[in-house]
């Protein structure tokens, strides 16, 4: 198969959703009718700038199968690569599509949680960082105060929200500079992509998101993503 240039949506969903605490991955439960995944699945279908769609699943996925893919099947490929950590997930996609990907070609790594993620913010992503010699993330300032808790939960010090941003996904860069990233240890503190990019001295572009773009961690999440799910901007 030729190697090309192309936008990829790369979309970890191996996780097992913990702090949701239910019986099923999170990525599975219903919202509006659906299961999470379709929703995500669905943002990147619809947009005509996404060239594929790579949803790495665990390989002891008991559920991805029991729904209907038909709807996407024209850019969809499934991967039973999930690891032990995002971070890993997203590293065997990479790897696996590597034999067809261009170092040069885009890729939009986007949690499977996020099902609400808006056109118009995926367009400005991808338009802000079309011609970036980086890539970068979507994110939100912060609009809370920020307090650092010590070890009994009190209040250690005030954090300085000034240019304070919450990191969201897709986060965008080019699968050449993104597979070295994250080649190196894959330790705690790579929770985004971005934080393996910067390891390599890169400064990624923050890129105005949405607080709509939610990700699906708590129960009291899937409340908020049906109210938003039922209420297009
Ligand atoms: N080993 C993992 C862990 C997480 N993810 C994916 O990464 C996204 C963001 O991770 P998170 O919200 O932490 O999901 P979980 O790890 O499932 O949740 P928890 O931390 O509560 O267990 C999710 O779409 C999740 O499916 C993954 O592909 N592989
Ligand atoms: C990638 C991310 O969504 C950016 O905010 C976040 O780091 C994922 O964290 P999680 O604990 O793996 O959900």
């Amino acid at each position: 198969m030729p190697v090309v240039e192309q936008r990829i949506a790369l979309l970890p969903a191996a996780g097992s959703g913990s702090r949701m605490a239910s019986a099923i991955p999170k990525q599975y439960l219903p919202l509006a009718g659906q299961p999470v995944l379709r929703h995500t699945v669905q943002a990147f279908m619809i947009h005509p700038a996404i060239d594929r769609i790579v949803v790495v699943i665990s390989p002891e996925d008991e559920w991805f199968d029991e729904y209907d893919w038909q709807f996407a099947q024209s850019k969809l490929t499934v991967l039973r690569c999930g690891g032990a950590s995002r971070a890993e997930s997203v590293r065997n996609g990479l790897q696996a599509i590597a034999p067809v990907m261009a170092d040069s070609s885009w890729v939009l790594v986007h949690d499977a949680a996020r099902p609400c993620l808006a056109q118009a913010d995926l367009s400005r992503l991808l338009q802000t960082l079309a011609d970036d010699p980086v890539g970068g993330i979507l994110a939100v300032p912060v609009a809370d105060t920020l307090k650092r808790a010590g070890e009994g939960q009190q209040v250690v010090e005030t954090v300085p929200r000034d240019g304070m941003w919450q990191a969201q996904t897709p986060q965008m860069f080019r699968h050449g500079v993104l597979s070295k990233a994250l080649s190196g240890e894959l330790d705690a503190g790579v929770t985004d992509e971005a934080s393996a990019i910067e390891r390599l001295g890169y400064a990624p572009r923050l890129v105005a998101g949405s607080a709509r773009n939610l990700k699906i961690t708590f129960p009291a999440d899937l409340a908020l993503a049906e109210w938003i799910i039922a209420h297009p901007a």
